[in-house]
């Protein structure tokens, strides 16, 4: 649906051409919650904003359904933006009108003059984000939570295909975070809208995106379904995130081991072997012992996975890691 070919956009920064991305190549297909990662600096709002054409490519083209957007004509211009809709960080509301006269606002700039049929829409929209009661309060009577809940059905209001979400929940706590995430996943599921996530957490990505793609210094350092890229990071910045998402510190894991015996692996277990009694049986049949250093179950969208730091003691650890392997776990030995 989005395609980036070959992009590269410098900006003029007194007189001299500083790059933001150079050679940007990839797809976000129809219908899918796509993540883009990275740290301050990376690129991310800059390519975002080539989607709607808030910047244009220095160099290069974003095909939207096939069609190069950099070409379109005024008009076509407009229309795009119309089929886009875009969330903010800091939400962007107009202070001076209500949650509904925002949510009315982009209806009415679209050329919608029919009263009672944008009444009914925004009601519509406002059931939908569940803010029904607030209708008529003013974004500063709101929580940050709430705000992001009007800023989204704002962006949903000329229905478009696409949503663009720049670090749309950077400014909420933990759960509101969760909420408003399980909010763009229904959205996603029940209206079929292909979503952009700009995010420098790795929860964000873990909890509702289906694919991500780690932006570092402008350009994708990696690209994936994210089961893949959060459990097998292959590239030092994809790695630091997800360490930053677990909230360990990869110098301190190797130290905490150091003195226990025995052969250190890490096991990742998906979907439904995740609560299967594997690890027990496997110590049976080829007698060896273990100890769990470190373990965690979690979610990564809708499917459960669990990653275990196991050490194991015997002469059978060679077979047990091989009927390991056999049953589908993924096993990475951290220390031979
Ligand atoms: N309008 C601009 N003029 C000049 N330089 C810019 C402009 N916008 C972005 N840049 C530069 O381009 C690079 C990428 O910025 P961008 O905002 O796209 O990164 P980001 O990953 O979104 O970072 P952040 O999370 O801090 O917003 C940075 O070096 C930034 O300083």
């Amino acid at each position: 649906m989005i395609r980036f070919q070959n992009i590269h956009k410098s900006y003029l920064v007194a007189g001299k051409d500083v790059p933001a991305l150079a050679g940007i190549d990839f797809e976000i297909a129809a219908g899918e919650v796509f993540g883009i990662i990275g740290h301050s600096g990376a690129g991310k709002s800059t390519l975002v904003r080539l989607i709607n054409l808030l910047e244009r490519p220095t160099q290069g083209q974003v095909l939207i359904d096939g069609r190069d957007i950099t070409a379109l004509p005024d008009a076509g211009l407009r229309d795009l933006r119309r089929g886009i809709g875009m969330i903010f960080q800091h939400f962007n509301l107009l202070s001076s009108k209500t949650v509904a006269e925002n949510v009315a606002f982009p209806l009415k700039l679209a050329g919608l003059r029919d009263a009672p049929a944008i009444k009914a829409r925004v009601a519509a929209l406002l059931a939908r984000v569940g803010l029904t009661e607030h209708a008529d309060k003013y974004p500063a009577q709101l929580s940050g939570g709430q705000k992001q809940r009007v800023g989204i059905a704002r962006a949903l209001a000329t229905e478009p295909s696409i949503l663009l979400c720049d670090e749309a929940t950077s400014a909420l706590d933990p759960q509101t975070t969760r909420s408003v995430l399980r909010l763009l996943a229904e959205i996603n599921r029940e209206l079929g809208l292909t979503i952009v996530i700009i995010t420098h957490e790795m929860d964000v990505v873990r909890t509702v995106c289906d694919r991500v793609a780690v932006l570092d210094a402008g350009r994708v350092v990696e690209l994936g379904p994210v089961a893949e890229v959060f459990l097998h990071p292959q590239h030092p910045t994809t790695r630091r995130f997800v360490l930053e998402a677990e909230h360990v510190d990869e110098g301190e894991q190797v130290d905490d081991y150091a003195h226990v015996p025995g052969r250190v692996v890490r096991l990742t277990f998906k979907g439904d072997a995740t609560y299967a009694p594997v690890l027990g049986d496997v110590a049976r049949n080829t007698g060896i012992d273990f100890s769990i250093l470190a373990g965690r179950i979690d979610r990564i969208k809708e499917s459960p996975y669990g990653q275990l730091t196991v050490a194991f003691t015997g002469d059978g650890v060679d077979a047990a890691l091989q009927q390991l392997a056999a049953r589908r776990i993924t096993v990475e030995v951290l220390r031979p």
